[in-house]
């Protein structure tokens, strides 16, 4: 596999989700900290009690030095050295119980953020979902969430104690003397440089990083979805080389955000040397002039040591908490997306009556395909819709579901614009049935509760009876047998009957047939539409018809041609019109007589 043509494809990348500004990352991160506070307050307690207490050692040891300098008695050292073990202590106790505080908070906040990205997830608008790609949506639940989780588990309780440590270290040593306090200067140009330097370039780069994942996994998915195409068309140097340009492009931006870092790390490591050495210098030359006595400098030398550990501490999550930061701005970013049922109507349907206004539509950056379409269904009718491939059936039956918007005109459902209901009341009274039926890797009930959470077993049956899936009832665990993937693969008719039991459980006013049975066999097509005449039965139906013997049965067939409705009428009507239906009735008719024949 060549790496050296980078450049990750453009394309793909431009249609990929937004990703948070930086103060709406703030805003987020705020508010997910608001909404734990007390435990906040109470983990910063903890640690804040331990960082004053492991600072109470090197103070005694000053006063020891002090006050054997001094001629001060055994009882007076054993009386210091036992404070100094008890501050030990305290350092013990109160750090396990502020680490335990800290990461109970960590995981809630880490929960409350998934729990919130899922909820956004499901509720992104579908067109969204389709033009950005399922990659980038998987890279950022596999990918951002945790590491963004990471960023709450461990990012802030281990900056933030650091953080404690260094401001009560520094207070201590300002206390021992202010003069040696000082010395902690001359290690801020280094450290200030150093990480400005570093911090100016990493959000970019792990941002940066972190798309050149998504489109990874964008082509990724494309290739497996696309492999049969691939194969037939002898495609495979072209994917191979989509392939590469996405892991070349993934690999000059890891190569850069691991330059930042073996730059940045071992120039901080020549720092801290520098205030020790400060201390112990100035210190001396102080001593001998009075300024200080020897048990000050020996406490600010400590402590000039100890500061170390929390600032290198720091330091090092400093490069995580970037990551984390990344992470939670393409999380956020999801968040950011215009919600579903924003501006939602309060209106409800009266009825299942399916009209549409001058229906103009457009897929992004092409023209209209649809070109003003006029159509009305009255509720509890069955429309069939015909014409030919790319005639615009199917981008109908998409607005007709509220899945997209009309770029002009309406589409309504019991006289409400059907896009402007709320994404519940939609899914509870409309229902697109397509060719592809997913049938996920759960039991049966699972798969079928998804269409109405509150059934019970009885219910469940029911809706299998009523489709025929007769193979249900000798399932070795019935409605527990778990089904999908490796564990039992269904064919294509009982996958759809899965699919009509869920709409009866789902009990929609509207239904939308788009190729449902274009995939089955002629008899598995058949023994489905009989099943469909018990699912449909009261509901307001719109086919896309591709056996024409359904259109038959339908009460109406509006025929669809190059975005308009050509014709429309019963199909005893259409044919004594002898138009285009009548010349497609013929056709079929005579295909379907040879054939039987
Ligand atoms: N996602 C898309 N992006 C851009 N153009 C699209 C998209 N889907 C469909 N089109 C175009 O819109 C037009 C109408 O397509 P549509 O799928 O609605 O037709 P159809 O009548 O259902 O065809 P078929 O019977 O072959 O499914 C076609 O020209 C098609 O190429």
């Amino acid at each position: 596999m060549s790496i050296q043509t980078v450049n990750a494809p453009k394309a793909s990348s431009g249609n990929l989700l937004p990703i948070a500004e930086r103060a709406e990352v703030r805003h987020a991160f705020v508010r997910l900290l608001l909404s734990e506070k007390r435990r906040v307050a109470l983990a910063i307690g903890l640690h804040l009690i331990a960082a004053v207490a492991s600072a109470v050692a090197p103070l005694l040891l000053g006063e020891i030095i002090d006050a054997l300098g001094a001629g001060g008695s055994v009882a007076d050292v054993d009386r210091l050295a036992l404070g100094i073990g008890a501050a030990a202590l305290a350092v013990l106790v109160f750090t396990w119980a502020g680490t335990f505080v800290a990461h109970r908070l960590g995981e809630r906040l880490s929960a409350t953020m998934r729990e919130r990205f899922v909820d956004q997830c499901l509720r992104l608008p579908m067109p969204v979902v389709e033009r950005a790609g399922s990659g980038d949506l998987m890279t950022r639940s596999s990918g951002d969430v945790p590491e963004a989780g990471g960023l709450f588990r461990d990012g802030v309780p281990q900056v933030t104690v650091s953080v404690l440590k260094v401001v009560v270290y520094l207070s201590a040593m300002v206390w021992v003397s202010p003069l040696l306090a000082l010395c902690m200067l001359v290690a801020v140009p280094t450290i200030t440089i150093g990480t400005r330097w570093y911090l100016k370039r990493a959000r970019a780069g792990y941002l940066n990083e972190r798309k050149a994942e998504s489109t990874i996994g964008d082509t990724m998915a494309a290739s497996a979805d696309g492999a049969r195409t691939t194969a037939t068309y002898r495609l495979r140097p072209v994917r191979d080389r989509a392939g590469d340009d996405t892991v070349a492009g993934h690999w000059s931006a890891a190569r850069y955000t691991l330059f930042l870092r073996s730059v940045f790390f071992p120039f901080l490591d020549g720092t801290y040397a520098l205030p020790t050495a400060a201390v112990l210098l100035i210190g001396g030359a102080f001593y001998f002039d009075g300024a200080v006595s020897l048990g000050m400098v020996a406490s600010c030398a400590v402590l000039t040591r100890q500061i170390m550990f929390p600032l290198d501490h720091i330091l090092m999550w400093i490069e995580k908490v970037q990551r984390g930061f990344a992470a939670l701005a393409r999380v956020e970013g999801v968040s950011g997306i215009q919600d579903v049922d924003e501006g939602a109507t309060d209106r409800r349907p009266e009825d299942g009556a399916v009209a549409l206004h001058g229906v103009r539509y457009a897929y992004p950056g092409g023209g209209d395909v649809l070109h003003g379409v006029d159509l009305e269904v009255p509720a509890g009718q069955r429309l069939a819709v015909v014409g030919p491939s790319g005639a615009g059936k199917s981008t109908l039956a998409r607005l007709i579901s509220g899945a997209d918007v009309p770029r002009d005109g309406a589409v309504t459902i019991g006289g409400v614009d059907v896009a402007a209901l709320p994404l519940s009341e939609r899914r509870s009274r409309v229902t697109l049935v397509t060719q592809e039926h997913h049938v996920f890797t759960a039991t049966l009930r699972d798969n079928l509760v998804l269409a109405k959470s509150e059934a019970d077993d009885a219910e469940l049956e029911r809706a299998l009876a009523a489709v025929g899936a007769d193979w249900a009832f000798d399932l070795p665990d019935g409605l527990d047998t778990e089904l999908g993937g490796t564990a039992r693969e269904l064919d294509a008719a009982s996958a759809q009957q899965i699919a009509l039991a869920r709409i009866i459980l789902a009990d929609p006013d509207v239904v939308i047939l788009d190729e449902a049975t274009a995939m089955l066999d002629p008899r598995a097509a058949r023994d489905t539409e009989r099943a469909l005449g018990a699912v449909l039965e009261g509901r307001t139906v719109i086919a896309i018809a591709h056996r024409l013997h359904t259109a038959h049965d339908a009460d109406r067939i509006a025929v669809v041609e190059e975005g308009l409705v050509a014709e429309l009428g019963s199909h005893d009507g259409l044919i004594a019109l002898d138009g285009h239906y009548a010349g497609l009735w013929r056709a079929w008719h005579g295909e379907f007589a040879s054939a039987e024949a």
